[in-house]
């Protein structure tokens, strides 16, 4: 349904800007302005600009959202502040708090603005996102809702009283994709290792690890319940689960994981 979602502007449409920008043409987009150097395949009745001094003065868009590089956040804000007057600004950068981007914000000649923070993860390409928000309590509930319909648009949303979850967040959902394309790229090789040709080792490592999210997504059953219920006793997958489950292996490594992505988010805060 054309223009089922408010006109945006979109300010980077890399891995992440472009994953959430797939997910809401397909979902009905109304005329917005992208901001990107590289894009070049953007559809009709949208429109792509390479330089923040190329967007076009009278556009009024319901949402801007930020969606470059937290190391680009200086570069990138002044030249995008005016529009901040009109309306609230949704930041998917790691690490970058509603604080320090309103006083940028500020600094640039556009105090006041609203600044919501958001950590979405590229399955929104497809529909399947998980994104968990923070919104100061400065932000209207109009401005949560529109963040809620556009993010909802391409996955699942929830939102966060206290921002410094949000760096929890990024290392679990936002970087978690990784982790699991981490995990079909090993179960690849280790079938590789075991003599399976390598055509049908990287058929069945994607098939399996795509089986089991969807299993877990539409049945709804714990992980934890699913996992026993293929591990039969004395069977392959416990001589597996006994390798993979010793305290030194996956449950201190997932741990140790999580919390270095967890501080370098707090790292990418200035
Ligand atoms: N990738 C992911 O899975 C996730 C990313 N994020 C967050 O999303 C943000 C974007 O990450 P990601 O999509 O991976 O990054 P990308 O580098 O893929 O995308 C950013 C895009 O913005 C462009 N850009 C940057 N500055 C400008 C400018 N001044 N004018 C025009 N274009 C510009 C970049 O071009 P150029 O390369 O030339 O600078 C690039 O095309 C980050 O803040 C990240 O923390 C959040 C969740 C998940
Ligand atoms: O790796 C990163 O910093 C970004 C944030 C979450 C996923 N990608």
């Amino acid at each position: 349904m054309a223009g089922s979602l408010p006109p945006l502007l979109l300010v980077g449409c890399g891995q992440m800007g472009g994953a959430m920008l797939a997910g809401w043409l397909a979902d009905g987009l109304a005329p917005s302005v992208i901001l990107d150097r590289h894009r070049d395949d953007i559809p009709a009745p949208h429109s792509v600009v390479r330089q923040a001094s190329d967007l076009p003065d009278d556009f009024a868009p319901a949402l801007i959202i930020l969606a470059t590089k937290p190391q680009k956040a200086a570069e990138i804000l002044p030249s995008i502040a005016h529009f901040a007057r009109h309306a609230p600004i949704l930041s998917v950068m790691a690490g970058k708090t509603v604080g320090g981007l309103t006083a940028a914000l500020a600094e640039a000649g556009t105090p006041g603005a609203t600044v919501i923070r958001a950590m979405p993860n590229t399955p929104s390409a497809v529909g399947q996102g998980m994104t968990v928000c923070f919104a100061p309590p400065t932000a209207t509930e109009a401005d949560r809702a529109l963040c809620t319909r556009l993010l909802s648009a391409v996955g699942d949303v929830a939102w966060v009283a206290d921002e410094a979850q949000m760096d929890a967040v990024t290392a679990v959902s936002g970087s978690g994709p990784a982790y699991v394309f981490l995990l079909a790229e090993l179960m690849e090789q280790a079938g590789i290792a075991q003599g399976l040709p390598a055509d049908l080792a990287r058929r069945i490592a994607r098939r399996t690890v795509s089986g089991a999210g969807a299993l877990m997504e539409q049945s709804g059953i714990d992980a934890a319940e699913l996992r026993r219920r293929v591990t039969s006793p004395g069977g392959t997958t416990q001589q597996a689960l006994e390798v993979l489950m010793a305290p030194q292996a996956w449950p201190a490594t997932m741990e140790q994981a999580i919390a270095a992505a967890t501080r370098r988010a707090r790292e990418l805060a200035s």
